[in-house]
């Protein structure tokens, strides 16, 4: 029979075309199944194949996948396979569309133990067929006017939820005027009946505005709009009207659909987008199997994201994948794509401020909650601290010399010294 089998998408001497997406996919084959078997039906189940042999005629464009590289097996057995998707197969600026095809069905397939989406090339045709973000690390100038070579700082109220209104926005302000630029919700906390999403925006934008003319420096603030499309675009849209340069989007448990659609909205307002990425260990922890987080921070990157959570380089108290070769791509050229701004958080506080920028450098959001409220002297005093590490760092001065010119980074270093939480 004239058609398509397993074996028509494996070609270990194809050459990839500039026009194709590549993918990185590590496989470990189903007992049994040799590795070019294996890759030979993950390329097929990911473009247009499936288990049965199939006639194809006329009217078919051909839009098979070729697996065209198998490494040697590792001694778990696990083999880095490339496979290259032609251009037409993908619909331009659909996000969901290329991730049914790279990371859909295949995820469960039972030819292989496990599989790993770990990186991909994207090519310039899909890529520009992205918004992409907005601002990027240019938040820095067009929102704070930050001159100094220093990250920009954040900061979460603990508890994560619970605080009323007017004790959460209070803890904004000692926070801002302690000398953190953003306030930030938590992932978990949007409109619930103890602080409602707008008497939040509304009194915390007031206090915002106190915080800035009592120190002279732009502050701003990342209000969680996290729910379903039609109420995220109403909270984008209040957020605008009270002034608010920023939302924040929990963009995996929203979905890359909703945040597409969310980025379009706010480009209309002109205001930023922080992505956190709750529920992105689902998808990257396990060594093995899922979608690695440097892939995720393509998509997020593509679909339009300002700000990304992508890790503390091992130094707090989450767990990390490659947050320096994740960030380094996210900077890097990408057929004139803006780029976006690392977010280090998690268990973060001032003494490890220097190992931190030592590993990432300066041009990132550095987020603390616990390492602010958990100061022995309070909020205001742990954003000072904070702010001291910072600004020490940025002035060459080591952690000691920046405690010894701030009572608050000493206290701070005292309680945690340079220990990663658990
Ligand atoms: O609430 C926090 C940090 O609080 P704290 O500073 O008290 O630890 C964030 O949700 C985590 O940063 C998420 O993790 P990640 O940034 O790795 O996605
Ligand atoms: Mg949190």
């Amino acid at each position: 029979m004239a058609g398509i089998t397993y074996e028509d998408f494996l070609d270990l001497s194809y050459e990839p075309d500039a026009s194709d997406l590549v993918c990185t996919f590590r496989i470990a084959p189903a007992e049994g199944m040799s590795a070019e078997a294996a890759a030979s039906r993950v390329a097929s189940e990911s473009s247009n194949g499936t288990w049965a042999a199939l006639p194809t005629g006329a009217d078919f464009t051909d839009m098979g996948a070729t697996a065209f590289a198998i490494d040697d097996a590792d001694a778990a057995g696990e083999s880095d396979v490339g496979v290259a998707y032609p251009a037409g197969l993908f619909e331009p600026g659909n996000m969901a569309q290329v991730l049914s095809c790279i990371a859909g069905n295949i995820m469960g397939m039972k030819a292989v133990d496990s599989i790993r989406l770990e990186d991909c090339e994207w090519p310039e045709e899909l890529v520009t067929s992205f918004a992409g973000p907005q601002f990027g690390s240019r938040v820095r100038d067009e929102i704070f006017g930050l001159e100094a070579d220093r990250p920009i700082l954040a900061t979460v109220p603990k508890p994560k939820v619970g605080l009323s209104t007017k004790r959460h926005a209070e803890v904004g302000y000692e926070a801002w005027v302690g000398g953190v630029d953003l306030l930030k919700d938590d992932e978990n906390l949007t409109d619930q009946s103890f602080n409602p999403y707008h008497d939040r925006l509304v009194e915390s934008l007031a206090l915002r505005d106190d915080a800035e003319d009592e120190t002279g420096e732009t502050k701003s603030y990342l209000i969680n709009v996290t729910a379903d499309t039609n109420t995220m675009l109403e909270r984008v849209d209040l957020a605008a009207e009270e002034g608010c340069e920023y939302v924040m989007v929990d963009v995996i448990t929203t979905g890359w659909a909703a945040v597409q659609t969310v980025r379009d909205r706010c480009e209309d307002h002109g205001i930023a987008i922080h992505a956190h990425r709750a529920m992105h260990a689902a998808f990257d922890r396990l060594p093995h199997h899922g979608v690695s987080m440097r892939v995720l921070a393509q998509v997020l990157r593509l679909c339009g994201v300002d700000q990304l959570h992508t890790g503390t380089a091992g130094l707090g108290k989450l767990a990390n994948e490659d947050t320096v070769g994740i960030n380094e791509w996210m900077r890097s050229d990408l057929y004139g794509l803006t780029d976006v701004l690392p977010v280090a958080s998690g268990g973060l506080h001032p003494g490890l401020v220097h190992d931190l920028l030592d590993a990432t450098g300066t041009n990132v959001c550095v987020q603390a909650g616990g390492g602010i409220h958990g100061h022995p002297d309070g909020t205001r005093a742990g954003a000072a601290a904070l702010r001291a590490a910072v600004d020490g760092y940025a002035a060459g001065k080591s952690l000691e010399e920046s405690a010894e010119a701030s009572p608050e980074l000493a206290v701070a270093v005292e309680k945690w010294g340079t220990e990663t939480p658990r």
